[in-house]
């Protein structure tokens, strides 16, 4: 990696780590978050680094590999299920017999919400009509939006450079890629689900992609807690991937009928969004030992954890 990357690298993961270290001394996720957005120096100096590292960087590895992206990832998934039999096979497995004309795939486009799109990565297909929103856009062409605040409502609100209010269950795919891990507490993430499922449409789907560079088992213990999580309300996984460097997840909102609410998790989903990250200890360093907490996995698997990001990141 060149030293250029590396310095990018470093701005994001520092963010992130300061996120947590804050949470960590103050135990309050919400004064933790006011305090970050006003701090605009800090918010621009990272989207200006994630947008040059994904363009020039992480390019290179998508034109070399395009099976090494998620985007290209995403893209294909959401032409797979809604133009390519995925949504009928999924009908197809439902013990139901549910009228499914009235809750069909509507539109020449999939509507797609892009949470923390930074640079409009899918802008350039044109089988999605995307609204890419940002706590802090890279680009003129992402509406400013923080989806930890913003209202679900009956419509969606866009006043010149940002969204005040999005409609609930009006998209056909939230996607959530590289979003989760800026967010310093797993109740933050949990809000962040919710809120997904409500501006989806039934049968929408969740794209969730989240970095990793280890091996698909290492971290299947907390994929396993997001899947059990996300099912408590409603929102099934149907497809894992795990490519070179990220876990990709699409989660399907079942609909109304079918939500399985017998499957209930045994502890409370604000405590299952979590990443390996929040059990680190408070100091900088990336050494750091992880610390075993109540839940239900062992030190091993938190050494093993997440990479903060993909090796691109890695020293
Ligand atoms: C690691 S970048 C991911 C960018 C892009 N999605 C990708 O896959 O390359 C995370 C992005 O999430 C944005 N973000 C963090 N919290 C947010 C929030 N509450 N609402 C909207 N965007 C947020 C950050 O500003 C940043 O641009």
């Amino acid at each position: 990696m060149s030293n250029e990357a590396k310095v990018l690298a470093g701005i994001v993961k520092n963010v992130h780590r300061q996120l947590r270290k804050e949470l960590k001394a103050t135990g309050d996720p919400e004064s933790v978050w006011l305090k970050h957005c006003q701090n605009l120096p800090s918010l621009k100096q990272y989207s200006k680094a994630m947008h040059m590292l994904a363009t020039e960087y992480w390019e290179h590895l998508r034109t070399a590999d395009p099976n090494t992206s998620r985007i290209n990832w995403t893209w294909s998934y959401l032409i797979h299920y809604f133009h390519s039999g995925g949504l009928v096979k999924e009908r197809s497995k439902s013990k139901l017999k549910l009228n499914w004309e009235n809750t069909s795939f509507r539109g020449p486009k999939i509507k797609v919400l892009d949470v923390g799109s930074c640079y409009n990565p899918f802008e350039e297909y044109t089988e999605l009509d995307v609204l890419p929103i940002d706590l802090c856009p890279a680009l003129d062409s992402v509406y400013k939006c923080d989806f930890l605040l913003v209202p679900v409502t009956e419509s969606t609100v866009i006043d010149s450079n940002s969204a005040s209010s999005l409609a609930a269950g009006s998209f056909h795919c939230v996607v959530f890629s590289f979003f989760l891990e800026y967010l310093p507490s797993s109740s933050q993430r949990w809000s962040c689900c919710e809120k997904a499922q409500q501006l989806l449409v039934e049968e929408g789907i969740l794209i969730i992609i989240t970095p990793d560079s280890k091996a698909p088992h290492s971290n299947s213990k907390v994929m396993k807690s997001w899947r059990e999580a996300l099912a408590s309300i409603g929102l099934k996984r149907i497809k894992y991937e795990k490519l070179q460097h990220a876990h990709c997840m699409a989660f399907r909102k079942l609909p109304a009928q079918e939500k399985e609410i017998s499957n209930q998790p045994p502890i409370s989903p604000q405590q299952m969004m979590y990443i390996p990250q929040d059990f680190n200890s408070t100091s900088d360093s990336d050494d750091d030992e992880f610390k075993v907490n109540t839940l239900h996995f062992t030190a091993e698997e938190l050494v093993n954890g997440f990479n903060e990001l993909p090796t691109l990141f890695d020293e």
